[in-house]
This record gives C-alpha cells, structure tokens and sequence, in this order.
C-alpha cells in the first residue's frame, strides 16, 4: 500500500468515525456487492449469432470507435481487462445473441451447450453469469412486435426462445453456484397511437404464463421482467410497459427491472424502490444515463446515481437488489466505458455507505430540517475517495485515473490491430 494512499484513508477514516461511521466495515459491506456488468457494451450490441443483422428494437448505438470485439474470445479477452481495473468480484450479464457455438442454430432452439465456452470461462474467472433472451435484431422482431405479435406462429416462437432462455439460466446458476437472474424485455410498440392498447398487453400476458409454466429452481434462476416508456419507432405505446409489468412481477412473484432509461425524461428510479421493494420479491436494477432520452449513456456520478445509491443502502436494499448495468457507447473506449460505468455505480453505493445515515433519519424524525440539510451538504465534501483509493489498493486494482494508462496500452496492443 502506498503511503499517501495509506495516510489519506487514516484521516478519512478518523472524519468518518467521529460520525459513527465505521470505514472498514463499510469496505465489507461494498465487497459484498456485485456488479452485473453486461457484456452488450463491448461490441454495440451486434452478438455473434446474426452479425450482419442490424441493430433493432428502438435502441441504437451510436458512435465509431474502433477495436470492437469480434469474437467471443475477443470480447472475453477484453472483459478479463476491464475486469482487472474494477475492485471487486462481479458478473457478467450475457445475451441470447452472444452463443459461442460453431453451429447455426436459432434462438427458439437454444441450448446450454451453445453457452459453455461462457460457462467455463466464468469458473475460471469466478464469476457469476446472468442472463437475457434477445427479442430484437431477429426477422421474427422485424414489425416490432414479439410476444404480444398477433400472428401465434411469431408468438410461438419467441415463446419458445424465452423458455430456452430460463432453462440457459438455471444452468448457469446451477454450473456456477451463483443464482442467474433471467430477464425478459422485449420492444413490442406502436409509432403512432393505437386503437387497442389492451390486446396486444393480454397476448404478452399470455405468452409470459406459459414462458414461466415450467418451474425452476430459484437457487439457480430468478427470473425478472423489464418495462420501457418509449423506444425508436414505439413513441406511441409499449405493451411492456412499467405498470404492466409491475402488475405482472407482484401477481406473478418475479423480480421487476428497473432500467434508468426507460421512464419519462425527467423520471428517476430511485424514488420508486422504497415503494417496490415493499410489494415485490425482488429488484432488478439497469443502471444506465438516458440524456433527453433512452440513449444509453455510460453511467456517471450525477444526481441520479448518487440517489440509488442513497436509497439501496439506506432502505437496507441491497440484498433484494440485483445492480446490473445497461449502456452502450461506441464513441469511447469500451473496455474504458465498462471501468468508468462500473467503478462509478460502485463509488455511488459506497459514497451512500459513507453518510451519517442514522443521524440523518434522527434529525428528520425530530423535524430538524436544518441539521439535516446540513449534514447533507457538508458530507458531500467528506474525502470518500481516500476510502474508495483505499479499496482499489488493497484489491490490487489502479487507483483513480491510473486505470486509463492501461487501458490505452490495450487499446494499442490489441484494439487497434484487429482493424487493421
Ligand atoms: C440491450 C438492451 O439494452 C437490453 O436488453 C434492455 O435491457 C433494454 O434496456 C432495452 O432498452
Ligand atoms: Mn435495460
């Protein structure tokens, strides 16, 4: 350990104390939580199932920096990197579209097989793996609409690929004795405003029943549904949208998924936990950065991390919730956008660790505003980046902006040449 990092932690430690905060079980505390970090962000999305099929399902990656991963070995190659830079032991969230496999197979006929090499990897790694069915860039999605469609063969089909999706699941959570959690969200949406907003919800409601008929065990796969307000070219209607699927998760006992970008554009999540968590068997968040709309941006220490970062620890949430992240920016670099996005939504939760939260609830049950917004404001200049410098030291990690000294060597080394 470094000495400046060594003295700058004694004295964080010391102004922490003072408000009966205890930094080193706070550091326990963040050890506990995992990252799910999903793979989408370091190839734009595209999979290895059907590269030459666009991007679809109203969501878009804009931007062209180069050295993507091409390959499963690639993009593996490339998490093992941004894994190095991020203090902590975390998982991967994987689409459907993201098999390892030689052979041509199509989503409804998914297997665990098509999934080993991911498998493996990840019990070398000791990671956890979760994951997602991909209801879009597919020429059954090619109308937007999957499994609320009105055609039953469509409908079937997707149906069958959801299904194939929690068995890949529960075989991962099985495989690496760390509970997968399956998530379905699909695009199915109108442009303009419909005609019948309640058909294609009961069709959707229906498909989902028979997705879930068959039971898994919750030691291996949860299962969770997600909701979006909007998409690009469903700026009209969403049949999945967060009523419904909240609705559905409670009646139905799945984990509801909160996506930071899929509410109105001035929405946060945050405020919603509190209410949610009291009604349904368990969270799941997307942390992403919508900016005027679903647009994916890396995740930053703004207002809206800091709060659900706020509400998972003071609500004792953490435990009910699964922190996976959802964003995409092909402007940067990838492996960077991973490190910043992550080591941000890992700062956001221990910054939360590090208030004076009994004395906060204290003053606001007394009706002391005043010390409140005191202790607020004066605890946002409280030095939680000498505790933060502390964790990534004592986990071997570089600490502040060291990381990006890496990272470019990578990019020179094995970016850069795979677009030569
Ligand atoms: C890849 C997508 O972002 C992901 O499946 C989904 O979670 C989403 O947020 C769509 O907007
Ligand atoms: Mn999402």
């Amino acid at each position: 350990m470094r000495k400046e990092t060594a003295q700058s932690y004694d004295y964080a430690k010391q102004l922490y104390a003072a408000h009966g905060i205890d930094t080193e079980k706070v550091l326990q505390e963040l050890e506990k939580v995992k990252i799910s970090i999903h793979c989408w962000q370091g190839d734009d999305v595209r999979g290895f199932l059907f590269r030459d099929k666009e991007l679809t399902g109203g969501i878009s990656v804009t931007g062209q920096y180069p050295g993507a991963a091409q390959t499963a070995v690639q993009l593996r190659q490339d998490l093992e990197k941004a894994l190095s830079l991020i203090p902590g032991k975390h998982k991967i969230n994987l689409h459907a579209i993201y098999a390892d496999t030689e052979e041509e197979v199509d989503l409804d006929s998914l297997e665990p097989k098509h999934f080993q090499n991911w498998v493996n990897w990840a019990k070398e790694q000791g990671l956890g793996l979760d994951f997602n069915p991909t209801c879009f860039s597919h020429k059954n999605s090619s109308d937007g609409f999957t499994l609320s469609h009105s055609d039953p063969k469509i409908r079937r089909f997707w149906i069958e690929h959801c299904q194939a999706a929690r068995r890949i699941g529960a075989h991962f959570g099985e495989q690496l004795g760390q509970t997968c959690v399956t998530n379905i969200w699909i695009p199915d949406g109108y442009k303009d405003v419909p005609a019948d907003r309640l058909a294609p919800r009961q069709r959707l409601k229906a498909s989902l029943d028979e997705i879930f008929k068959e039971e898994l065990d919750p030691q291996y796969n949860l299962d969770a549904v997600e909701s979006k307000l909007f998409g690009i070219g469903s700026e009209a209607y969403v049949v999945g949208s967060h009523e419904f699927y909240m609705g559905y998760g409670i009646l139905n006992k799945k984990l509801i998924c909160l996506d930071s970008g899929h509410f109105h554009p001035t929405e946060g999540i945050a405020g919603k936990l509190s209410s949610l968590s009291l009604f349904t068997e368990g969270i799941l968040l997307h942390v992403s950065r919508p900016m005027r709309w679903d647009s994916d941006h890396v995740v930053t220490m703004d207002d809206e991390l800091v709060e659900i970062g706020r509400e998972l620890v003071r609500g004792n949430l953490l435990d009910k919730t699964h922190v996976g992240l959802d964003f995409f920016d092909a402007s940067i670099n990838r492996i960077a956008a991973w490190v910043i996005g992550t080591r941000n939504t890992l700062k956001g939760i221990l910054r939360a660790m590090l208030e004076p939260i009994e004395l906060l609830k204290a003053a606001e049950h007394e009706g002391d505003y005043t010390t409140r917004l005191t202790l607020l404001e004066e605890f946002k200049a409280y030095p939680f980046g000498a505790v933060w410098d502390y964790y990534c030291e004592s986990h071997g990690v570089p600490v502040r902006e060291e990381w990006l000294t890496e990272v470019k060597t990578y990019e020179k080394n094995v970016l850069l040449p795979r677009n030569s």
